[in-house]
């Protein structure tokens, strides 16, 4: 595949890094958590392009929340009183999509018993959101493109041309120059959707918004489920935030709703998270070390242990080292000495 004209996304963070995120326009990103400086990027990134009308192609593993990021462009953007139309590509039967997307008349088909309005005509005025496109079939990658480049579309079955108005969001949890390259998704479409890259950072590349999520998670459920689960401890915190995540926020959301449910109230501890989760995080995490029948290695339990409280004590100072090294009551020197010999790194 040649290069393509596209904006970079590194290169545009860089420019939209000094941007400020702007508090009289951050309704649209209502409800969503994202401290860590990669979401801060993409809410800068979403300001600066919502109101563009160009093609956004959101990209991210499952459960990133590329749809909650859709409709905030939606709601950024001068359309934001117009309706936002979500379908999922991936979830329609490939035979009922054409029609789903661009409606049908009458009797076009078995079980077309009356005329159907489309997504598309729905969505006039205002956004479709195009969830999951790289599922889409060739022959409506066709159709797709058609809209994209004329903003028209024939129902099934018409023979009249309807035009729309739409601003088009798509997203895809599949690398789609990847499918290009493999023949699976046609490269002109590709060109006309990779207009504006966003790419969204699984959950374990900015593990410093577990917590805020914990806490956003936390307060909703206990509104919504009268429930007065109030807090976490330390320790069943950092498990958390050492843990993979590999269904990203949606597995989180949906771990805290059993746990918030199925305690009704106190405090979130150690013991109520699942094996597999506490059986991932031990060699990270702060536990007092026991001494088993085969003994354990003085140093390296020490060494272990000191590690994890520099970590602690950087993070509470938001890596400000001067001031990570006080709280510890070393020199600077020597904190950034050990720093180095741990490896430490901060999170997202
Ligand atoms: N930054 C966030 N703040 C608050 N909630 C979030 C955030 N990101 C995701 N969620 C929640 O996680 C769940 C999954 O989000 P969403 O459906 O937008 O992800 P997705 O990437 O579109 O997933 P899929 O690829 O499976 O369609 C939703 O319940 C959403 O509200």
């Amino acid at each position: 595949m040649q290069n393509s004209p596209i904006i970079e996304n590194d290169a545009l963070n860089e420019t939209l890094q000094e941007t400020p995120v702007d508090s009289d326009k951050t309704d649209a990103f209502d409800g969503i958590v994202g401290e860590s400086t990669k979401m801060q990027d993409i809410f800068r990134l979403v300001e600066r392009v919502a109101d563009s009308d160009s093609t956004i192609l959101i990209n991210g593993e499952t459960g990133t929340g590329k749809g909650l990021i859709a409709h905030a462009i939606h709601k950024q953007s001068y359309r934001r009183d117009q309706p936002f139309v979500s379908i999922n590509c991936g979830a329609i039967p490939e035979n009922l999509l054409e029609s789903e997307l661009f409606g049908h008349v009458k009797g076009s088909f078995t079980g077309a018993t009356a005329n159907k309005v489309g997504k598309f005509e729905a969505a006039n005025g205002g956004t479709i959101f195009l969830d999951e496109i790289g599922d889409m079939s060739q022959d409506l990658q066709v159709k797709i493109l058609k809209v994209l480049e004329e903003r028209c579309f024939e129902p099934v079955g018409g023979c009249k041309t309807t035009k729309v108005d739409v601003r088009i969001v798509a997203a895809t949890h599949r690398d789609l120059e990847e499918e290009v390259q493999k023949g699976n998704f046609r490269e002109d479409l590709f060109y006309r959707l990779y207009v504006i890259p966003i790419k969204l950072p699984a959950l374990k590349e900015r593990r410093s918004d577990i917590p805020h999520f914990v806490a956003h998670f936390m307060d909703r459920l206990n509104s919504t489920k009268t429930t007065a689960v109030d807090s976490i401890s330390e320790e069943a915190l950092n498990v958390m935030i050492q843990y993979t995540w590999p269904g990203n926020v949606r597995e989180l959301a949906n771990l805290m709703e059993r746990i918030v449910v199925i305690k009704g109230q106190g405090e979130i501890e150690i013991d109520d998270l699942p094996r597999k989760m506490r059986d991932e995080a031990p060699k990270n995490c702060i536990l007092s070390p026991e001494i088993t029948g085969e003994g354990l290695c003085l140093s390296t339990a020490v060494s272990e242990f000191e590690k994890r409280l520099i970590y602690q004590s950087l993070e509470k100072t938001k890596w400000v080292k001067n001031r990570a090294a006080k709280l510890l009551h070393v020199k600077r020197t020597t904190l950034v000495e050990k720093i180095k010999r741990y490896d430490l790194q901060k999170c997202a």
